[in-house]
Parts: structure tokens; sequence; C-alpha cells
């Protein structure tokens, strides 16, 4: 089967004549040796160029090859510009499977013998099917209540599949880093490791499903952004069960036009929903495609943003958020120093890079970009830009913000399309900005200090014994009279304890704000205690 299989590939792929994405000096001799030895292999579309093959063959292969080709068409850092437009053009539209077959996967997944136990319709023919699930409509009926859902089921026998194309896939990339050294540049072994488990992921339904859940609990209260609900009792790993929408495709600007849809408000919420899932949750939809968004047909004078297909999340830590944010702000600002330095400082490229030679490679590459007036600036391709150059200087790869970078590019292709005339930079300036202030003013210091005082207030009570046994030890250490600094320290020390018991105390009696001050004050009391001991 394996075996089949692995002919089947290298047939589309020869018939392709995709041999030609090794240059032909770069091919050892038994690599030549092999391609001529499968002489009837001939490459049959020599008249199309490269990426066009390299697309049709991927076609050809089917859906676990197509979603790799549409995965590498954002790798923008890996792939030449042209092969990586036409990727983009990759379409996942498959036949779908039998509805009567994709009625008995609900029943068993949830140990029910007839559909019409927990749902009083059921629409055998597809809503839409996609190579790795199908969606039905149905209608879910409980005591109180009956509400139009849709049913998400994953393909039958789909994994096993994925698992044997991804083995091989993986294969042929450790065969091509043995025959082309060259091509380690572009990690293909990385590569697919990091596509198998995009892929793994998304058959997990459940994941989807909980991802959804919080992406609906962040904007619970939004005008800008609609997640529908999730029925987790009636989903399964491979059965998700959410609330039907009606939507208006984000692609349709007709139908949007049409409704007097406020396109300049619908755009910039876009962007603003990006960074706020970015900057204040650190979880972002990361699969922003435009058959995953909708807008609301209901207000288009305060238009609401539909989005479903969670099964993508991207999450980012404290560090590499403000790193961002620093970075947007100090390349808008033109200073490339500070870029080039918050690189090092954050530890992304290492700690001996020669910052000037940096920030020269960086003002080379970026400068050409300030050409086009601010407004026109894509978020996107700067960040590809400082990536690439990065790379130069041993930047590590970093899948989180790869995952970033695409999800913006699909925004402001998404906000463009919307209303040309969009300027990204002015709508997520005054974020960015506030973001980073909030970060290191004297709130967010009293923020952290909150955030630590139910950790103090659980040790309150060894505070008093600590500060007995220090006295004690310090007694018997010192047969002369103390000296001065030691009593001190002794002071100091008495009165941190007792300031941080205070503190507790307060935020017991749920005094946040008096005890975050008090708690500042004891951490004072404390450093000044501690530089006394040298
Ligand atoms: N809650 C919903 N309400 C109405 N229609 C929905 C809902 N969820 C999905 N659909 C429809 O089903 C289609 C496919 O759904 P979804 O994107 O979740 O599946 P998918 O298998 O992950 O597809 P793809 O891989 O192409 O993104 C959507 O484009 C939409 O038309």
């Amino acid at each position: 089967m394996a075996v089949a299989r692995l002919y089947q590939i290298t047939r589309t792929l020869l018939h392709y004549g995709l041999d030609d994405l090794i240059p032909d000096k770069k091919q050892p001799w038994y690599g030549k040796l092999a391609r001529k030895s499968l002489f009837w292999l001939k490459n049959q579309h020599k008249d199309k160029p490269l990426g066009l093959r390299l697309r049709l063959a991927l076609q050809t292969l089917g859906p676990v090859w197509i979603k790799f080709g549409q995965m590498l068409s954002t790798r923008r850092d890996l792939l030449p510009h042209d092969i990586a437009l036409e990727l983009a053009q990759l379409q996942d539209k498959v036949q779908p499977f039998c509805g009567k077959q994709a009625q008995q996967l609900i029943e068993q997944a949830l140990h029910i013998n007839d559909i019409s136990e927990l749902f009083s319709e059921f629409d055998q023919t597809p809503l839409a099917s996609a190579s790795i699930a199908q969606v039905h409509t149905a209608r879910l009926h409980t005591e109180t209540d009956s509400k139009e859902v849709v049913i998400k089921v994953i393909r039958p026998n789909i994994a096993q599949q994925i698992e044997a194309d991804l083995a091989l896939m993986a294969r042929f990339a450790s065969i091509l880093v043995k025959i082309v050294s060259q091509s380690r540049r572009l990690r293909p072994i990385e590569v697919v490791k990091e596509y198998k488990k995009t892929l793994l992921d998304e058959l997990d339904l459940l994941r989807e499903g909980a991802n959804a859940l919080q992406l609906r609990r962040n904007f619970i209260d939004s005008d800008s952004l609609y997640i529908p609900k999730i029925y987790s009792d009636y989903s399964r790993k491979n059965v998700l069960v959410m609330e039907r929408i009606y939507g208006i495709p984000v692609s349709d600007t007709d139908a949007l036009l049409a409704q007097g849809t406020n396109m300049k408000l619908l755009a910039e919420r876009g962007v603003e929903v990006f960074f706020t899932q970015v900057f204040r949750d650190s979880f972002f939809h990361a699969d922003m495609h435009p058959g995953n968004i909708f807008v609301s047909p209901h207000t288009p004078h305060n238009p609401k943003y539909i989005g479903i297909d969670c099964g993508i999340v991207g999450t980012l830590n404290k560090e590499d958020k403000r790193y961002l944010a620093e970075n947007f702000i100090a390349f808008f600002n033109r200073d490339y120093r500070q870029v080039a330095q918050l690189h090092v400082d954050s530890g992304w490229v290492p700690a001996d890079t020669c910052v000037e030679e940096f920030e020269f490679a960086i003002r080379t590459v970026c400068e050409p970009i300030f050409n086009k007036p601010l407004a026109e600036i894509s978020f996107g391709h700067v960040l590809v830009n400082l990536f690439n150059t990065a790379r130069r200087f041993n930047m590590e790869v970093q899948p989180q913000l790869v995952l970033l970078q695409k999800t913006l590019l699909y925004v402001e292709g998404l906000g463009r399309q919307l209303y040309p005339q969009l300027d990204l930079w002015q709508t997520a300036k005054p974020f960015l900005e506030h973001w980073v202030k909030e970060q290191v003013g004297p709130w967010s210091v009293l923020k952290q200090v909150y955030a630590n005082l139910p950790f103090w207030a659980e040790k309150m009570p060894e505070l008093p014994d600590l500060l007995y046994q220090t006295l004690k030890q310090n007694n018997r250490k010192v047969t002369a009279p103390a000296p001065k600094s030691n009593t001190k320290q002794m002071l100091l020390g008495m009165l941190a304890c007792s300031t941080t018991i205070t503190s507790c105390l307060l935020y017991l009696a749920n005094d946040a704000m008096a005890a975050s001050l008090t708690m500042l004050v004891s951490i004072g009391l404390f450093i000044a205690a501690w530089r006394k001991t040298g």
C-alpha cells in the first residue's frame, strides 16, 4: 500500500517536472541516475512555469498535499514570491462523502440509535464539504428549546490517510536534506513536522470547540465580533455541534454594500479585533481566510464580524507581545537602531550580534518600504522583511510569530479589500502605544503587585515565625554589641514584615488599592534591608 502510494507520488512529481526544483548543478550523480532510470516518467507540462506545475501536482496528490501547499504559501520567508502566490490559489474543494454515512458517524459518536433522538431535523445533503470535514445543518431539540445548528463531521478514515501521507512526506524531506545540502536552509524536516502538528490538531474537533468557547468568552460583550455558541455536550473528537449563523461572506463586497454596510468601520474593526486578540487576550484566531469570516446582516451601520472554524489559534507570551509592539512603533518611527536593539534584547538574535551591522541591514531592507505613503504600508510585509533580515543574523524561526505574520497578512488583505483607503498604521498605532504604556507605567507595577497579593496572603502566617528565627540567629551570631548596620537591617526587616502583614489584611478586607500600595512600600523596605546585608 505504502509502496503503491510512494510510486503514485513519485510519478506525479516527475510528471510535473518537479525535479526542476533542485537546480541541475546541485543534484548529485546518484540523483541524476535515479531520475534517468525512471525514463518513462517524463515531464509532461514543460510549457508551464514551475510554480503552476507545483500547484497542479499538489492538487493531484489530494487533501494532505493541498493543505501543505496552502501552509507553504504563507511561508514567504522560505519561498520565492511567484511560487508563494501560485500556492495561495490552492483550493481544497473536494467531493462530499455520503450524507447517510455522516449521519451514522454522528449516531456512533453520540451513542444514539437514531439521529432523531437528539435532532428533530437533519439534512443529509451537506452544507459544505472540505478535505477534512463536512458540515450538515440540523435542529437540536432539548427539553426546553429547539435550536438551529450545524454539525461538523470529520471524514471517515481520513486520520489513517493523513498519517500515511505525512510519513511519506517526512521521508521525502529527509531524503531531500541528505542529497541536496543546500535545501537545509528551507528546513524541510521542521516544516513537515510543524505541518503534521497543525493537521493532526485539525482532526480533533474537541480542540476546535474549546478554542471557539475561549474566543466567544473573550468577545462576549463585543460589538465587533461574534463567535457562535458551541454545544459541548453534543460534541466529540469527530463531531462538533454549534449554533447555525446566517451571515454575509466577507468576500461578498457587493452584498455588503447593497445593505449599506459602513465599510470603513468594518475594515477598521477587523484590525481592532486582530490587535485585541493578540495584545489583550494573547489568543488569536489564526485561520482568518475569507471563507471563515462573515458579517452579521443585522446592524450594517454598526457592523459586526462572525468568525467560524477556530481549529487553528495562536498564542503569544508577554515578551513576544512587548517585542512586537515596540518593534512596530520603532519601525514606524524609522528608528532602526531601536529595532535592532530590540531583537538583541529579546534574545531572538544571539547576544553577540553587532547591533550596528544589524541596524544597517534592517535599514537597507526597510527604508524602501517608506517610499510608499504610510497608509499603504503593510504590517505583514514589514514583519516578513524584518524576519528575513533577522534570519541572516541567525534568528531562530519562531512558529508563533510565523502564525501571527500569516494572520496579519490575511487581516490586511481583508481590510484593504473592504476599504482600500484603510490606514492600518493610524488604526493600530493608538492601540499599540496605549498597550506599551500600560505595560511599563505605574499602573502595571500596581497590577503585578495586586496579582501577587494572594501569594503573600498565603505566606503571611509564616512571617512572624521567620522574623523571630532571623532575629534569634542574629543574636546568636553577635557576641559583641551589634554593629549599627545590623540593627538598622533588623529594624527595616521588622517594618517590612509588618507592612506586608498590613497589606495582606487590607487585601483580605477587599481594599485592593490600599493593599497594593502598602505592598509596594513593604517591597521597598525589604530591598533596603537586604542592601544592608552586604
Ligand atoms: N456555524 C455555522 N453556521 C453556518 N454555516 C457554517 C457554520 N460553520 C460552518 N459553516 C459553513 O461550512 C463551511 C465549512 O466550515 P468550516 O470552515 O468550519 O470547515 P472546514 O472543514 O474547516 O473548512 P476549511 O478547511 O475549508 O476552512 C463554512 O464555510 C460555512 O459555509
